[in-house]
């Protein structure tokens, strides 16, 4: 088959998720592309990294210079990463016009731009479309998994999706260059990974991630943020009782301060950005302000940190009692993010004469989770850690970029930005109408 503009490449994993992919591939997506006579190839991973392999050969392939390629991925956050690491695949030359397949297990991108909750009305806009394919196992599971391919069939206008770009440093320069499409994160949940990886061999399914918790979340990280802005957009704070993003407010242990920059001191316990999902998991909202519809911008980095010292509940409470304190603190306020994000709501108690400090919603206190937007920031891990009695300290070093660790060196820093948006190229995903704009 000749190649032109108009084919569909399909870049399918065979192993992630369930390992049915390339089932999916064959019996469902296939005929569909058939009925309506779309030209398309099949490229079947053969090992990690594969992906990116798959990448450069379409890239090579394309028929004119700078053009629009049109791919497919059948697979995980893993394999759209992969996919984005090939040599070339990223360089800006081109534009990806990007069908999401969630045949991994996270999904965390697809479950971001089709909230599980919509898909009902997603589906009842696509019903002609539906009614005039060739008969497919009708579960709304397998419809479901084709809303993007629909977003396509339909001609919707595919969004803009900004990269994070991450250069890890060593005093004497830049290390290490890291690109991430769902999450860049330090503390908690680096933590939580580095462990869980440990536990792997010992303990099946999902218990490793619960005891990887378990054993960092009382942890402090060391290390001091600045937030910047470096294109037309501004630094920014959300601010849950007005429910507009406002002037950052809640950073107050700091010198001077100018529009641009912002300085916000740890220790931290939880720190976590994403220029894309609303969502690591499709019911674990961590990010519930991202927004993708930047249709003038480049786009944002969201930034979600606990900073547990603002909380009189941990910083009043006895040296002996901080460590349970502070668990029970970490897993009331994240695990809010399983209801549909509201752990950005949590305000702190302002008079308290019981001194239980209760969490509020929406109360007149300021948020236990500071909610951040800007294009660029800087994390410096501190050498010097001031110590706070009863609490241990983490390794503030430890970078997740996609899953993926990495170390920043030993008195060095990570910087980390938005993808400069290339006029017109880098990657479009075909998405519902309207994916997660809440933040505005
Ligand atoms: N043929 C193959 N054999 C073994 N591993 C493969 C093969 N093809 C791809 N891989 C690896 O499979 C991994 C898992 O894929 P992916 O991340 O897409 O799925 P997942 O982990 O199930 O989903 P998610 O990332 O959404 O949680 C990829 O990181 C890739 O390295």
């Amino acid at each position: 088959m000749s190649i032109t503009q108009e084919t569909l490449h399909l870049i399918v994993n065979p192993v992630s998720g369930h390992g049915k992919g390339a089932e999916f591939a064959d019996q469902t997506i296939v005929p569909i592309l058939k009925h309506l006579a779309i030209p398309h190839l099949i490229y079947t991973t053969t090992s990690p990294g594969d992906a990116g392999n798959i990448g450069n050969k379409i890239l090579s392939s394309q028929t004119e210079e700078g053009g629009t390629l049109n791919v497919g991925i059948v697979g995980g956050d893993g394999t759209f990463h992969e996919f984005m690491e090939g040599e070339g695949v990223s360089d800006g030359q081109v534009r990806w016009n990007v069908i999401l397949f969630p045949l991994g297990t996270a999904n965390a991108l697809y479950s971001s731009l089709f909230p599980p909750s919509s898909t009902s009305s997603s589906l009842q806009s696509y019903k002609s479309l539906i009614d005039s394919l060739p008969p497919l196992p009708h579960s709304e599971g397998t419809l479901y998994n084709l809303l993007s391919l629909f977003s396509f069939l339909t001609k919707t206008t595919p969004v803009y999706l900004p990269i994070t770009q991450t250069t890890l440093s060593s005093p004497t320069g830049a290390v290490e260059q890291l690109r991430s499409h769902v999450v860049l994160s330090t503390a908690l949940h680096a933590a939580i990974l580095e462990d869980s990886e440990r536990l792997r061999e010992s303990h099946q399914g999902t218990e490793r991630f619960k005891i990887a918790a378990q054993q960092n979340a009382s942890k402090l990280f060391y290390a001091s943020v600045t937030l910047q802005s470096q294109s037309s957009v501004e630094v920014e704070q959300w601010d849950p009782r007005k429910g507009d993003w406002v002037l950052p407010y809640s950073i107050k242990n700091t010198s001077q301060q100018s529009q641009t920059e912002f300085t916000i001191e740890g220790p931290f316990s939880y720190f976590l950005t994403t220029s894309t999902v609303d969502r690591l998991e499709p019911q674990f909202v961590i990010s519930p302000l991202t927004s993708l519809n930047q249709y003038e911008n480049q786009g944002y980095l969201y930034i979600t940190i606990i900073r547990p010292l603002r909380d009189r509940f941990i910083s009043q409470a006895e040296p002996e009692e901080r460590k349970d304190k502070l668990t029970k603190r970490a897993f009331e306020v994240v695990g809010q993010a399983y209801s549909n994000g509201n752990h950005v709501n949590l305000t702190l108690s302002q008079e308290d004469e019981l001194n239980s400090f209760e969490l509020e919603n929406k109360g007149k206190g300021e948020p236990v989770v500071e909610v951040f937007r800007c294009d660029s920031f800087e994390w410096i891990p501190s050498n010097d850690k001031g110590k706070v009695e009863g609490l241990e300290s983490g390794n503030e070093r430890l970078v997740c970029a996609d899953g993926a660790l990495h170390t920043i060196p030993q008195g060095g820093l990570a910087k980390v930005k938005v993808e400069d948006k290339k006029h017109g190229k880098g990657f479009y995903v075909f998405a519902s109408v309207d994916p997660h704009h809440r933040g505005k």
